[in-house]
């Protein structure tokens, strides 16, 4: 594997994926395995090796915001928070570099729903391999890092809820439970074990990839077209200079749920109006690109603790909460990560204070209602796309009354022992607060998200219009151009959706070299 400096030029690959991120790490790796083929993985951000501020867990915090995050606002949300900053990565390795890397295999409705969808071949039992290929070490949060607030935390809930505690999420489904989650990390080090690590980083050290070329700190703005067929993409370095990476092959998207369509949408790929409206010529009239826009809204609950907290932890987001309110759902339909700090950035635009010692329960609605849209206001690749969550505006009101469900239950957590000898008092809502309007208006401007945006580039059965890929993961009506990452989700796991997006890289692999390697005639994965 060779590694591009800055300014250094790239030509040409059989396949060209754009991302080095979650998807495109794992896609990369594996298409690389054929030391037949060649392989550029193209990354707007410089290398993870060697970078303790990355590597380490623990750190993700001081992550956000900072010069490895692209940070994109959302548009105003008037049942909302106008002010939630979406963080997305831009270090290779993607948001699996700067994430809390909690770690779910999918339920099977999960991946069921999408089958139903129209997603044909993505159904449970077609995914289920997948979860045994992984290379990351996935693992339950380790003995010294389980902290003893929350682990007072997951015994209240059990009692005060009756929900059973569980050792190990992954060992098989649920619908309820609490307990310490499973990681992708080392333990012992507290180093992660991201895409970029689990899938590059041993390839690096052993330099037996030579056939795989990582072109870093190179930003991809525009896809090159001959006809109806991809064949390359045109970049920015960052000395500035530009210039195109070609495809003789394909070229795969892997840019996240923001820069996939973004990209798209530059390239002439998505709903002609709009785009003849901002003079992109139209390549492609694709309505479904930016449409269907998914996340994991959160609110959140902080008590000031009588004591600092003790300072063990994986990450201070390492435990949690599923319940299931309605037993016609078949998975969780409410979840709550329980964070070791006092988590006040957004209550304390609401006038809240922060407490000096303090934990939080963050609430977050498993399968929301309200679906956004990403958008493009210029046609200049620097701009920044619009993103409309359009959060808490489903015709039922569902989402924020799960939000107000989460509070309640939240509440009747904390005034049970062990957890409630620990708390002092509830900082934000606060127990003045308790009417289903005022508790629905504080946990909808206190709002935040779970960090998921999904589905922007939904894939869906060949018929369906606002499918923008096939189940094979390639765009309609255009030639040697797939896309693999978050944004094909049909619908957004009940569960944080990390794994899922290396399974979908696991399966892209599959299949594209299911329709041109000889060694496996057939596509026995199509
Ligand atoms: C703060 C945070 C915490 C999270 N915690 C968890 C968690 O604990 N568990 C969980 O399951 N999920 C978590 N998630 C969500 C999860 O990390 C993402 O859903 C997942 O990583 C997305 O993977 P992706 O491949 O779609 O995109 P990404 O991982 O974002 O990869 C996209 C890559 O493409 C690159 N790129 C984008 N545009 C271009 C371009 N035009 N040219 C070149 N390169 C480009 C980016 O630099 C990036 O490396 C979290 C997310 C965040 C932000």
């Amino acid at each position: 594997m060779s590694t591009e400096t800055p300014g250094s030029r790239s030509t040409s690959a059989d396949y060209v994926v754009v991302g080095g991120g979650t998807a495109g790490c794992v896609l990369a790796s594996r298409l690389a395995e054929d030391p037949g083929v060649t392989v550029a993985l193209i990354e707007g951000g410089p290398s993870d090796v060697g970078r303790s501020d990355v590597l380490t867990l623990r750190r993700w915090l001081g992550l956000l915001g900072g010069e490895l995050d692209y940070d994109y606002p959302t548009t105003e949300q008037p049942r909302g928070n106008s002010h939630i900053r979406h963080s997305r990565a831009r270090v290779l390795g993607g948001c699996s570099s700067h994430n809390t890397l909690i770690s779910f295999k999918p339920l099977p409705s999960d991946w069921d729903e999408w089958a139903d969808a129209g997603a044909d071949g993505w159904d449970h039992a077609a995914m289920e391999p997948y979860w045994g290929r992984l290379r990351n070490t996935i693992v339950p949060v380790g003995e010294r890092d389980r902290n003893a607030i929350a682990r007072d935390f997951t015994d209240a809930a059990r009692r005060a809820l009756g929900v059973p505690l569980i050792e190990g999420f992954n060992r098989e489904p649920f619908t309820e439970g609490t307990g310490f989650f499973d990681l992708a990390y080392h333990p012992e080090t507290n180093q992660r074990s991201s895409a970029s690590a689990a899938y590059l980083h041993p390839h690096l050290a052993a330099g037996d990839r030579p056939n795989l070329e990582l072109v870093l700190e190179t930003w991809a703005y525009r896809l090159e077209f001959d006809g109806t067929r991809a064949t390359g993409v045109r970049v920015r370095h960052a000395d500035g200079s530009t210039g195109v990476v070609r495809a003789a092959r394909e070229v795969v998207v892997c840019a996240g749920a923001v820069d996939t369509p973004r990209l798209l949408l530059l390239s002439g790929i998505g709903p002609a109006a709009d785009l003849t409206a901002l003079g992109i010529p139209v390549l492609h009239d694709l309505p479904g690109v930016g449409e269907n826009l998914l996340d994991h809204p959160e609110s959140v609950i902080v008590w000031e603790t009588d004591r600092p907290i003790p300072e063990n932890s994986a990450m201070d987001s390492d435990a949690g909460l599923f319940v299931r309110r309605d037993p016609a759902s078949p998975g969780p339909d409410l979840m709550f990560h329980f964070y070791q700090i006092p988590f006040t950035d957004n209550p304390e635009r609401l006038g809240y204070e922060r407490p000096a010692h303090g934990v939080s329960m963050t609430p977050n609605i498993p399968k929301p209602r309200s679906r956004g849209r990403l958008y493009l206001t210029s046609a200049d690749p620097s701009v920044k796309p619009a993103l409309d969550f359009r959060y808490f505006t489903d015709p039922e009101d569902y989402d924020a009354r799960t939000l107000v469900d989460g509070i309640r239950l939240a509440r009747e957590i904390a005034a049970t022992r062990p957890l409630a000898g620990w708390l002092r008092r509830e900082v934000c809502p606060g127990p003045g607060l308790t009417g289903d309007a005022e508790l629905s208006e504080y946990a909808r401007r206190a709002a935040h998200t779970v960090y998921h945006p999904a589905g922007t580039c939904r894939m869906g059965a060949p018929g369906d219009p606002l499918a923008v890929t096939d189940p094979q993961l390639r765009v309609r009506g255009l030639e040697g151009l797939r896309v693999a990452d978050a944004s094909v989700f049909p619908t957004i796991p009940a569960v944080n959706p990390m794994v899922a997006v290396l399974m979908a890289g696991e399966k892209a692999a599959d299949l594209i070299r299911g329709t041109t390697s000889p060694e496996r005639p057939g596509g026995a994965h199509r």
